[in-house]
């Protein structure tokens, strides 16, 4: 019988993963380990597990350059196209004849991607932690998986954000360039210190903890803004947690660190560089599109901003002409932050994980830390995993910054009796929906648990068993987000926890209670949350702000405690309204708060 080969990087996937593999001592595997040196971190070893009855060598695609032991560990079990600087149509022709792909964040990987692979490709590999560069929904359509190395890069970003820091301080690069060309101008240099100084982290994550705990290091004074980092976890290393709008008024130095999301993008902008302390300094080591790039040469010509030393671009490489790159007091690099070779090393067994998902992918079971009939979840769950993430997207977007997200309850009320019903994908489908949108992982089935305890994120569930007919696997499911304080405060329940509840209806998805109040608004699109006095009038007043600027609305409900009284619109939107329609909104006399939350 052929035999082909596939290894499994156990320890970044799922630490659980090594008991599970214990099955391999079925005749059906073998497994042998390969050890991986990576410097200065010893030896790590990885399970190399052997597969009977599969005729074929997968085909990898590895189109950006990958350290070397992911290579040689490749080419051992696959064939190995190494095709760099691929333009989009020659990946697009390419893919067509691989099983799986491999990327940096310099590839595109698109939706026509996905579609020319004509269902070939199973998995994308990134080595490297961003995923922003895959368009995911588009993977997900196509049955594609997507693995990244979320932790193997974190120092290395860190420390580049360091030397970044230290080097934009002390002109380091601007000097260099300047000795190179025979210049000797010691009073042109001069440059401003570190100690004492405040540096704002702004997303305090793992990179930009790695930053906080070296800045401290160095005598500076560090506060941290992220709206989901429990405060705990800054004390603990001498962090306060401060608002956005503190954070970069206080700060002689700003390092961003967050993931980009259309809640971060741009986030630098005119205004808020209005709002900081002249003469700041600025350091990207995370995305370029946080920062809007006009808007920062701007505040570089008015003074605003001293210096920038900036990684990331939000086109890259940015034109050699870019104003920003060009700039006398900004310093740039390539995109370097992961490029040490002992991140390299980390982050190259990625390709561990592609073989094995390029094998087994149809039947994940083979690898997922407990078992699920996927059969079952694109069937029957299928709308109740859309309805599960959806309310962990919404419950997470209700929480306000400062006390972070660590304690989730979800109830399931369900006709089924308890052992009918696997709510192990709900649950990580909430977890993807909490997590995703405020973080740089990838969250999916094989690492959701994980990847909640790892952020401190607790998730307990209870049943509530319905009498009555169990045919609908279930008849709603209800998040609640406890030890916080929400932007929308109607979202609070009577218990004092943020609380959303949804059901299936005719196999949609609708959100059908936010905190106290009932409403009933499909979960498509985007909503807009309203609190107002009930009174005649309101839903055309703000239908008509929508329609103004075209703003499609796909369903309007109105839930009150009694009439006259206190009442929640929900309004469904298919469009992003701009700021200036919500401001208007919240403008409506009788509006007492509102928020814009995405889907
Ligand atoms: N330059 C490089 O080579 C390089 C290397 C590694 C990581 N990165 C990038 O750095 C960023 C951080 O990576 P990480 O591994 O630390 O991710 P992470 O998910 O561990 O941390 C991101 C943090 O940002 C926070 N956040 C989300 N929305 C926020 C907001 N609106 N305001 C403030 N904080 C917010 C999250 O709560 C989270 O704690 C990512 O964009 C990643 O792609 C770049
Ligand atoms: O998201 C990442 O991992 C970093 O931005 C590094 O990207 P790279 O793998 O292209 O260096």
């Amino acid at each position: 019988m052929a035999t082909s080969t596939t290894s499994l990087n156990v320890p970044s996937l799922n630490p659980k993963l090594s008991s599970s593999l214990s099955i391999s001592s079925t005749p059906q595997f073998s497994v042998s380990s390969l050890n991986f040196r990576t410097h200065g971190r010893g030896t790590r070893r990885f399970i190399v597990l052997a597969t009977a009855g599969l005729d074929a060598k997968p085909t990898v695609l590895v189109a950006e350059k990958l350290g070397a032991a992911g290579l040689d560990l490749l080419k051992e079990f696959a064939n190995v196209d190494c095709s760099y600087n691929l333009s989009p149509e020659e990946l697009n022709t390419k893919i067509s004849l691989c099983d799986a792909l491999i990327v940096r964040s310099g590839t595109k990987v698109s939706r026509e991607v996905f579609e020319s692979s004509g269902g070939r490709l199973k998995v994308v590999g990134r080595a490297g932690v961003g995923i922003d560069n895959v368009d995911l929904a588009a993977a997900t359509e196509h049955g594609c998986l997507v693995v990244n190395a979320p932790t193997a890069n974190t120092v290395a970003a860190a420390e580049h954000g360091i030397a970044l820091l230290a080097a934009m301080a002390r002109n380091v690069a601007q000097a260099d360039a300047s000795v190179k060309a025979g210049k000797w101008l010691r009073n042109k240099y001069v440059g401003v210190s570190l100690v004492g100084k405040t540096l704002a982290v702004m997303g305090f994550g793992k990179v930009g903890t790695e930053v906080a705990r070296r800045a401290k290091g160095l005598g500076m004074h560090v506060i941290a803004h992220d709206p989901y980092a429990p405060a705990d976890r800054a004390r603990a290393i001498g962090v306060e947690l401060v608002t956005f709008d503190e954070a970069i008024a206080t700060a002689d130095f700003i390092s961003l660190h967050m993931p980009l999301t259309p809640t971060t993008s741009k986030m630098l902008n005119d205004e808020t560089f209005g709002k900081m302390k002249k003469g700041v300094r600025i350091v990207n080591v995370a995305r370029g599109g946080v920062i809007d790039e006009e808007a920062l040469v701007r505040a570089l010509d008015s003074g605003i901003v001293a210096q920038a030393a900036l990684d990331v671009f939000r086109k890259e490489p940015p034109s050699p002409e870019s104003k920003l790159v060009q700039h006398e007091n900004v310093i740039v690099t390539p995109h370097l932050g992961a490029s040490t070779v002992e991140a390299q090393c980390l982050v190259a067994p990625v390709s561990s994980l592609v073989l094995p998902l390029v094998n087994h992918g149809s039947d994940l079971r083979d690898i997922m830390p407990f078992h699920v009939s996927l059969q079952q979840v694109l069937s029957e769950l299928k709308p109740y995993v859309i309805l599960a993430e959806k309310l962990g997207r919404l419950a997470v977007q209700l929480v306000t910054g400062g006390s972070g997200v660590k304690s989730v309850k979800v109830t399931y009320a369900s006709a089924r009796a308890p052992d009918d019903l696997d709510t192990r994908v709900l649950r990580a489908m909430i977890t993807k929906g909490i997590i995703e949108p405020i973080s740089s992982v990838f969250v999916n089935l094989v690492n959701a648990d994980f990847t909640a305890k790892q952020r401190g994120v607790r998730i307990t569930e209870e049943r509530i068993v319905l009498d009555g007919s169990p045919e609908a696997p279930l008849e709603s499911i209800q998040v609640q987000i406890a030890n916080v304080e929400s932007k929308f405060a109607s979202a609070i329940s009577d218990t004092g926890e943020i609380r959303v509840e949804g059901r299936v209806k005719d196999g949609v998805p609708h959100l059908t209670r936010v905190g106290s109040f009932e409403v009933d608004v499909s979960l498509e699109g985007s909503i807009i949350l309203c609190r107002q006095v009930d009174q005649p009038g309101m839903i055309g007043k703000v239908g008509s702000i929508l329609g103004q600027e075209n703003v499609n609305v796909s369903f309007m409900s109105v839930g009150r405690i009694a009439p006259r009284k206190q009442a929640v619109m929900a309004i469904g939107v298919d469009d992003q309204p701009s700021k200036q329609s919500l401001q208007r909104i919240g403008e409506i006399p009788a509006i007492e708060e509102f928020v814009f939350l995405k889907l």
